[in-house]
């Protein structure tokens, strides 16, 4: 790994159009040497920001993107608490993106025939019995350091794809990966999962990609009582 980023901005604004520039220039990097991208998106803030800017971005080809979610609940598209659902309705229709290429759980099956029939399709997409590598996985952290439905102490950190009582989730260490924590109340929680404090460590401060890149991208106020190095990027600028 080339070594985290911890990239502070102004607001939600700029953070989410960065992001998606971002999810853009690796896309094109990824379809320049292979067939498709790979992205592995999360649920909480991160639809509402990503459905907004992602749309923006010019002159974007999702034609050969492939979408997994990195956790899910079991629960019809319908519910407000599915991401699939979430997403279907506010990003996928704006950025064209062929409907076989999005790989979404079956919500109408049992949890653990679920989880089997999810990682049926991952292996049919990634054409492989491993774990699939992503191009780029897109993380929320939540208030107490959870991220990607893994809260702390939680007895399946090690697993790879998992079911428990309602959520499917596929585990963190993948590929590139780029975590977001924004709003203040999360301050102390990043400080502790940047920085380190007592105890074991945080779900989230465990993101770590075997290879490529991890980008820790935060707002201001998040960012508050952080003392270690960061950056903070004009505007415009791309990462
Ligand atoms: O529970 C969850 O929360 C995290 C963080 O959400 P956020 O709203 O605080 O950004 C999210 O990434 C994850 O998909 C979801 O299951």
């Amino acid at each position: 790994m080339s070594g985290r980023r911890v990239v502070v901005f102004p607001s939600v604004a700029e953070l989410g159009s960065t992001l998606a520039q971002l999810v853009s220039s690796r896309a094109e990097k990824a379809l320049n040497t292979g067939a498709s991208f790979s992205l592995g998106l999360s649920g909480g803030s991160l639809v509402s920001i990503l459905s907004k800017e992602l749309p923006a971005v010019p002159n974007l080809d999702c034609s050969r993107w492939l979408i997994g979610f990195c956790d899910e609940r079991l629960v019809p598209f319908t519910d407000p608490e599915s991401t699939y659902g979430l997403y279907k309705n506010q990003l996928f229709g704006k950025i064209s993106i062929p409907e076989e290429r999005i790989l979404a759980i079956d919500p109408s099956l049992p949890v653990q025939e679920c989880a089997d029939d999810y990682a049926g399709k991952l292996s049919k997409a990634f054409n492989t019995e491993q774990i699939p590598v992503f191009d780029m996985l897109l993380l929320g952290m939540g208030p107490d350091g959870h991220t990607c439905s893994l809260f702390p102490d939680h007895p399946l950190l090690q697993c790879s794809i998992y079911p428990t009582y309602y959520t499917i989730l596929l585990i963190l260490p993948l590929s590139y990966l780029c975590v977001m924590g924004n709003v203040i109340f999360k301050a102390p929680i990043l400080k502790q999962v940047l920085e380190g404090g007592e105890g074991p460590a945080l779900p989230a401060a465990l993101v770590a990609p075997r290879q490529g890149e991890l980008f820790w991208l935060v707002d201001e106020p998040a960012a508050a009582s952080l003392t270690s190095q960061v950056e903070r990027p004009g505007p415009g600028a791309r990462l």
